[in-house]
């Protein structure tokens, strides 16, 4: 992501549990369109990007190319429009005198696993966060379910969303001055009325399940990329077992792998993917995340962790296929992004 969102960054609330009196900094890693007070006003993070194959993209000729995908079909989209979780419809976003968003429309349907990609700064994030309703369209119209929505975050209530929406920022945004412990734990003791043992508990699972055990007491900046990375994960799938309400249904992720080695990006592609799983009940307890969105320049992200693509370039979405797809399309930009060469001017 190239830059940070509309809002002013963000200080943490006081953090809370009973057992340490710090103060956090930072931002969470998750938002949901549920709101709850930890969450009100605290989204928005300054993000850093690295785009290992795709230095070129944003070029003149890379824009030039660009005009030629208008022209080309949507692969593989599904026909099926019922049950519809998230809909985009021609939504435009402009940043001062920068159009960033010219008319972005696409469709997110139930248990799809979603990549979104193209150049850097043609907006994805600012797609994802639109969504999520941290940042208000210029024009177009967000549907959830079918149901024209209006507001941001702090607006809305349970029958106005109708729709848990979780967000993990590219940065992770980790409480820098919290232990692993709280920062997983987070929204669990600002909210929860699960007792404090049972938090411990579910905390050290949650670990357990992104493959991290015995880094409870660190602080993130004792962690390795990687290892930061599976606690933001680990803090966008802990929820609080009191309540079945409080599980997102559609996750979003910004750059999961960025920055990432290739087998700490093998390890994060994964634990996306079984997350994903576990919601069809294919591995383990089935749960109620019923879509997932990466916005991704990784390849191997696009490889492992998606199914289908939606490209956008110059604000627009260009071109929609699978990932199979992406690697036979004859289209020069989608060719270009799928073998990773360099554009040649
Ligand atoms: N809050 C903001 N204020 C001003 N400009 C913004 C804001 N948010 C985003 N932008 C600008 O909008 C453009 C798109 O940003 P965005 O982060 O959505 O792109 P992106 O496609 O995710 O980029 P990348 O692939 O590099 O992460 C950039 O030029 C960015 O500087």
């Amino acid at each position: 992501m190239t830059s940070s969102a509309a809002s002013s960054p963000p200080t943490a609330p006081p953090f809370s549990p009973s057992s340490s009196s710090k103060s956090a900094t930072g931002c969470p890693s998750w938002v949901s369109l549920k709101p709850r007070s930890i969450l009100r006003g605290k989204a928005g993070c300054a993000c850093t990007s690295s785009h290992a194959n795709l230095s070129n993209y944003g070029s003149s000729s890379y824009h030039d190319q660009s005009h030629a995908a208008d022209n080309l079909g949507m692969n593989s989209v599904p026909a099926d429009d019922s049950g519809v979780l998230i809909e985009c419809r021609d939504v435009h976003k402009s940043f001062g005198e920068k159009h960033i968003l010219r008319g972005v429309s696409f469709k997110i349907r139930p248990g799809e696993a979603v990549g979104i990609i193209g150049p850097s700064g043609t907006g994805k994030s600012t797609i994802l966060k639109i969504i999520a309703g941290l940042l208000a369209p210029d024009k177009g119209d967000i549907y959830i379910r079918g149901k024209k929505r209006s507001g941001l975050l702090d607006d809305y209530d349970d029958e106005i969303s109708g729709l848990r929406i979780g967000l993990m920022f590219q940065s992770g945004a980790l409480f820098d001055s919290l232990t692993v412990r709280e920062n997983v734990g987070f929204l669990l003791y600002e909210n929860s009325k699960m007792p404090e043992s049972e938090i411990l508990k579910l905390v050290t699972e949650t670990l357990a399940t992104v493959g991290l055990k015995g880094v409870e007491d660190r602080l993130p900046s004792e962690l390795s990329g990687g290892m930061k990375k599976r606690v933001a994960l680990a803090r966008s799938i802990i929820f609080d077992n009191a309540k079945d309400s409080i599980e997102p249904e559609v996750l979003m992720y910004d750059e999961p792998t960025a920055g990432l080695d290739p087998i700490a990006s093998t390890v994060v592609e994964d634990l996306i993917r079984s997350i994903h799983w576990r919601s069809d009940g294919m591995v383990g307890e089935p749960r109620g995340i019923a879509s997932f969105i990466v916005v991704t320049h990784q390849h191997s992200t696009i490889r492992r962790a998606v199914d289908r693509l939606i490209f956008v370039s110059e604000g627009k979405v260009v071109w929609e296929g699978t990932t199979r797809e992406l690697e036979s399309s004859e289209n020069a930009i989608v060719r270009q992004f799928a073998t990773g060469r360099p554009i040649r001017y």
